[in-house]
């Protein structure tokens, strides 16, 4: 196992950041840490790497148990937000910076590495000469440069655009599979959670709320936060239960009448919320041609579609 958390708790003042938190991320896998903010992702991140302490509770890396150690003795890296590279210092030496402190300065590996992350040609420049993208792939670079077996990422794409942002996604996917590195990542994009990890972890209020591979969890959501936090569920009631009902599940063509209220063109899909005639509003999903708004639809769905919720 390359982590273990056991009864995490950590309060600030007043605020309890975490209450509880368990947590085992298997050697090589590809955890996300899905939550809004607030919810204690960050504190996580913060306590394994050893940044804070917390108030009770067992943080281990590989099998060893982390109490009272710093930062810099623990066997794990965390890359920020704000990649902070050394302004004055050249990518190469950005890379090469960790190493040296260790005594493992070796320039056949620090150009490996920028080979790695696709900025082969780069090192002789400064941090101010590249664009976002590239910074950020440098910080990477220099975050697996002493080969650490686990890599915390706090929200390590915010600071890129849509685009950059799922190329730049799917190169860390193929880094963590190629370096055998497990990966903690934190983020409040459950698209980007959903597309890169081998398991979600949902946090509510410093508490686990459900974890599980991404289809597993978007398919049978355990609570209403779940199934609206992941996708723009419905949530109906029938005989006194709540059931989490997908927009794509729901086809045009069914025998429930209803009146398209509004639509939203997505790109690839259609997004329209109907009214139906027993006054519920669905937001329903199609890939077109979508109905104006104003007609009267008919809509339906399979009874396997409806995820019952606790
Ligand atoms: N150093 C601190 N001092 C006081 N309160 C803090 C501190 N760090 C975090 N908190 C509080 O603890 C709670 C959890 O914060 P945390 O940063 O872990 O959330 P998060 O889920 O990572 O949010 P975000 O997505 O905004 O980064 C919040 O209520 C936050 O205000």
């Amino acid at each position: 196992m390359s982590l273990l958390v056991e009864g995490l708790f950590k309060r600030f003042g007043d605020v309890p950041a975490l209450e509880g938190v368990s947590l085992a991320v298997a050697q090589g896998e590809f955890v996300s840490l899905l939550g809004r903010s607030g919810s204690g992702k960050s504190t996580i991140l913060r306590l394994v790497a050893g940044f804070e302490a917390p108030d009770a509770g067992r943080i281990a890396i590989e099998g060893r148990d982390m109490a009272g150690l710093p930062p810099q003795a623990r066997p794990c890296a965390m890359m920020f937000q704000s990649y902070a590279l050394f302004p004055h210092l050249s990518v190469h030496e950005n890379v090469a910076y960790g190493l040296r402190r260790a005594g493992q300065y070796d320039a056949g590996r620090v150009e490996e590495l920028l080979r790695l992350v696709g900025m082969a040609g780069y090192g002789a420049r400064r941090p101010a000469q590249l664009s976002g993208g590239q910074q950020q792939r440098v910080a990477l670079a220099r975050a697996l440069a002493r080969r650490p077996p686990l890599l915390l990422l706090d929200e390590p794409l915010a600071a890129l655009d849509a685009g950059l942002r799922a190329a730049t996604g799917a190169e860390l996917r193929r880094l963590q599979r190629e370096t055998g590195t497990s990966f903690v990542l934190v983020t409040h994009d459950q698209a980007e959670a959903l597309a890169l990890s081998d398991r979600i972890v949902l946090l509510e209020g410093g508490r686990i709320v459900q974890q599980g591979p991404p289809a597993e969890v978007y398919a049978r959501p355990a609570t209403r936060f779940v199934a609206e936090f992941l996708g723009a569920a419905n949530i109906l009631t029938e005989g006194g239960r709540e059931y989490a009902l997908r927009p794509e599940d729901i086809r045009l063509g069914g025998e429930l009448p209803a009146q398209v209220l509004s639509r939203q063109f997505r790109g690839e899909s259609w997004m329209l919320e109907c009214l139906t005639g027993d006054g519920r509003v669905l937001r329903v999903s199609t890939p077109g041609p979508a109905p104006m708004e104003g007609n009267a639809v008919m809509l339906g769905w399979p009874a396997t579609a409806l995820a019952p919720l606790s």
